[in-house]
């Protein structure tokens, strides 16, 4: 229970003065709670004297009026400022983390986001985070409140009469060992509860995603499956769980039970046996009912404790988020350079790239092509330092790649990928996200140059209009022209350049073309490349086949050689997904 605590307010962070000043007036509210038994006792004392005879001193109901006035402005106070504190600090913790679980994802290498991950992720900044925003305050205060609201109350009884508080400790201390044991029982099964709704989350999550691809291949009902299967399992959890619990709750509950009824048997037994007055006695046997109160709420608070335990376990999981960014440092190339040396590498154990050698001078262009599965994007993603190289090394402006931050590092890439991904926004911000400070003219500039202005006017709201997730709402290619005004308006000194491998029509084709040669004038160029037209011009083709450079020239030096490249060139291959018509290319 401690060590939750402990591990609760390290993860609260800033937060955690305003948590421990929650759980401190919580504690005085508990204060204000435990004083009307001192109502009770003037009362009682004056009715019993009124039953012996004597008549109940007018100051009785005064007092304990008093007492009670006392007691509910305290708490109401207390209550009101534990509460402030709470909300205050739990809502502030939770969105902190979000915020630093966001930055950390920034410097999170890209292979650190695969689709479990993204389910893992989601239900972290979500749920997860959610249950403790809501939780972990109140299982403070509920748990430990009420352990140390009976701790006091048995004191109290200690120091009234020994022998009832000694029993009542008694009773506390055998509830605090099954509490302990209530923990084992959550260890063990809260993490398959998280486990189910992460998987939940990502069952859900790539349902919807592959929505599309579901109906069109007429699989709804295949996919459904794995979400049902994640439903049950989820059901499965709790059930388990509850179930585990529910037992050892009832067994919680019942040490209390045999508490009181030893105080009940007791208490009589000393008034009978002459060592304590009736007062004494009826304040023991309101005392006895009294001190459980808080504490017996902790039983059922036990198995959200273990769920607030598990979710800590996952929370950190997503803490340890690798960083890029460990050694960096803000730092500007002194040119734009790109030397990949003896660089090898591989997702897990197999290695996908192997001694990568290759240099690219600044302000010239380099076209990477090969089979697929070759390692083209692989090698790309490398120089961007979207992963670490396993060996070897990748250098631009002289200097490892490593050294810089990927911000420092990133501000020098423009980068246009085959997917394309717009967001949910207007025309105009999606093209802003290039940089974020650029005036309304230089974003129809920009759209200009990349073929974009004339569809954009033609949408209802022109660079108004909102564009669905993705980008559903336009076609193939009017979405990679906007990423492409996107990457025109960064203005960085190196562009790496997926092409495009559907075919479009070939009047978009040309404004495609024109839209790349606009983002590409006079910057260094990486590309990965299909269409014959853009290979041709590169001053550097680099012909990867399985993870190793197997050709690398010009064009016309290509072309001489018995390789690989002419003979893609040669057969018209579709395996590099070259257009070509009648022996020439097209596009
Ligand atoms: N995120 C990843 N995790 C694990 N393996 C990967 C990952 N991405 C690619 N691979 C594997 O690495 C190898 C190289 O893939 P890569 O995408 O770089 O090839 P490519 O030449 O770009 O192919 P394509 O032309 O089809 O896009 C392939 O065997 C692929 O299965």
């Amino acid at each position: 229970m401690i060590r939750l605590f402990q591990r609760l307010l390290l993860f609260s962070g800033l937060q955690k003065k305003r948590l421990i000043r929650s759980f401190l007036a919580y504690l005085v509210s508990s204060f204000f709670e435990m004083i009307p038994i001192m109502a009770i006792l003037t009362v009682l004392t004056g009715i019993l004297k009124q039953l012996s005879g004597d008549v109940m001193p007018e100051s009785t109901i005064w007092i304990s009026l008093g007492i009670m006035i006392v007691s509910i402005v305290g708490r109401i106070v207390f209550v009101n400022l534990s509460a402030n504190a709470r909300t205050l600090g739990s809502f502030a913790f939770g969105s902190e983390k979000r915020m630093e679980i966001g930055e950390r994802l920034k410097r999170a290498p890209m292979g650190y986001f695969n689709e479990n991950r993204l389910g893992d992720i989601t239900a972290a900044v979500t749920t997860t985070l959610g249950d403790l925003e809501q939780q972990s305050v109140t299982i403070m205060e509920n748990v430990a409140g009420g352990f140390i609201h009976a701790i006091v109350i048995g004191i109290w009884l200690m120091i009234y009469e020994w022998r009832i508080g000694l029993i009542s400790l008694a009773g506390l201390a055998a509830a605090l060992i099954v509490y302990s044991f209530i923990g084992k029982v959550g260890r063990k099964y809260a993490p398959r509860r998280q486990a189910a709704q992460a998987g939940l989350v990502t069952a859900v999550l790539e349902y919807v995603q592959g929505m599309g691809v579901v109906k069109a291949f007429g699989l709804a009902e295949r996919t459904g499956k794995a979400v049902d299967a994640a439903i049950e399992e989820s059901k499965e959890a709790n059930i388990v769980l509850e179930k585990a619990f529910s037992k050892m709750t009832a067994l919680y509950q019942t040490v209390f039970k045999l508490a009181r009824a030893a105080i009940l048997v007791f208490a009589p037994y000393l008034l009978a046996g002459g060592s304590i007055t009736p007062e004494k006695c009826l304040l023991l046997l309101v005392s006895s009912f009294m001190i459980y109160a808080a504490v017996e709420v902790a039983g059922s608070m036990s198995s959200i404790a273990r769920a607030v335990e598990a979710s800590l376990d996952r929370l950190d999981n997503i803490m340890d988020i690798p960083s890029l960014d460990e050694n960096g440092a803000d730092l500007v190339p002194e040119n734009f350079n790109i030397e990949v040396k003896n660089m090898s590498f591989g997702y897990g154990e197999k290695e996908v790239l192997h001694q990568i050698s290759l240099s690219v001078p600044q302000g010239s262009s380099c076209a990477i092509v090969g089979p697929s599965g070759a390692g083209k994007t692989t090698l790309v993603g490398l120089i961007a330092r979207f992963w670490d190289v396993k060996e070897g090394q990748i250098t631009l402006g002289g200097r490892d790649v490593r050294e810089y931050t990927s911000g420092s590092l990133l501000k020098n890439f423009a980068i246009v990928f085959q997917n394309v991904y717009l967001f949910e926004d207007t025309v105009e911000n999606n093209i802003r996200f290039g940089r974020p400070d650029a005036s309304e003219d230089e974003i129809i500039a920009v759209a200009k140059k990349a073929c974009c202005h004339d569809f954009i006017m033609t949408l209802p709201d022109g660079y108004q209009t909102k564009i669905g997730e993705g980008g559903s709402s336009l076609s193939g290619g009017e979405k990679q022209r906007i990423s492409i005004a996107r990457a025109i308006l960064k203005d960085a000194p190196i562009v790496i350049l997926d092409e495009a491998t559907a075919s479009v029509d070939p009047e978009n084709e040309q404004e495609l073309q024109k839209a790349i040669r606009e983002l590409t004038k006079g910057k260094t160029i990486l590309m990965i490349a299909h269409r014959l037209s853009t290979v041709r011009t590169a001053d550097q083709i680099i012909v990867l086949e399985n993870g190793r450079i197997v050709q690398r020239g010009n064009h016309k030096e290509l072309m001489r050689e018995d390789g690989l490249y002419r003979r893609f060139v040669g057969m018209r291959s579709q395996a590099i997904g070259w257009t070509l018509k009648g022996g020439k290319a097209h596009g």
